[in-house]
């Protein structure tokens, strides 16, 4: 089966690949602005935020370090536990460090209100957060997140780094599951 095939499990495609990419090729020229002269040390939530940390990282025309922290709230599900488990750390040490978190969505935010807590006492110089999308109506906590692609409606997404229980990831665009593939 080809990859595309799949984007037939999708009743709505919410963002293309083009769009991604224009928005990307967008924040990527504010943060060369905002971080001008400085090294970033880009950090990409795995699994997620592989596709954002990829195609970001080649769009920036800036020094970065890359690494990646492995953090994992839900499981096979589609709600988050609130539980955080680190499942891998980070290899770099922050002391110092301009850090720009990586991530694909922000759902409730307790993931990156989570790492925000545990990154704050590592000694960054500064931590921003880049996010592909964005649940406003899902918040339980606020996150502020510098670099926002896209606002979405509380659904479940795949596609773009996003899963259902570990498929969808190789998804080009973003979308809703169609129902029959949940039953
Ligand atoms: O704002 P929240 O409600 O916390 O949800 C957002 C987080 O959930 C997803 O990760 P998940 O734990 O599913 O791991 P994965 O990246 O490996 O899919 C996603 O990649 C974010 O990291
Ligand atoms: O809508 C979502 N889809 C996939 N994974 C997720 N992790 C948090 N929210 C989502
Ligand atoms: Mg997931």
């Amino acid at each position: 089966m080809h990859a595309s095939d799949i984007e037939g499990d999708l009743s709505t495609v919410l963002v293309t690949e083009a769009e991604i990419h224009a928005k990307l090729a967008e924040i990527a020229r504010r943060i060369e602005t905002d971080y001008a002269g400085k090294d970033v040390l880009l950090v990409g939530v795995l699994k997620g935020a592989i596709m954002v940390m990829a195609d970001l990282a080649r769009e920036l025309r800036l020094h970065v370090e890359t690494d990646w922290m492995a953090v994992s709230s839900y499981g096979a599900g589609t709600k988050s536990s609130g539980v955080v488990q680190i499942r891998k750390d980070l290899d770099s040490d922050l002391t110092d460090r301009h850090v720009l978190i990586v991530e694909d969505i922000i759902d409730s935010g307790l993931t990156l209100s989570w790492l925000l807590e545990n990154f704050a006492s590592r000694g960054a110089a500064s931590i921003e957060v880049c996010a592909l999308l964005r649940k406003p109506e899902a918040a339980k906590v606020e996150i502020e997140c510098r670099y926002v692609g896209f606002d979405i409606p509380n659904e479940f997404v795949v596609g773009y780094g996003l899963d259902y229980a570990e498929k969808y990831r190789n998804l080009r665009d973003v979308g809703v599951l169609a129902p029959h593939v949940y039953s």
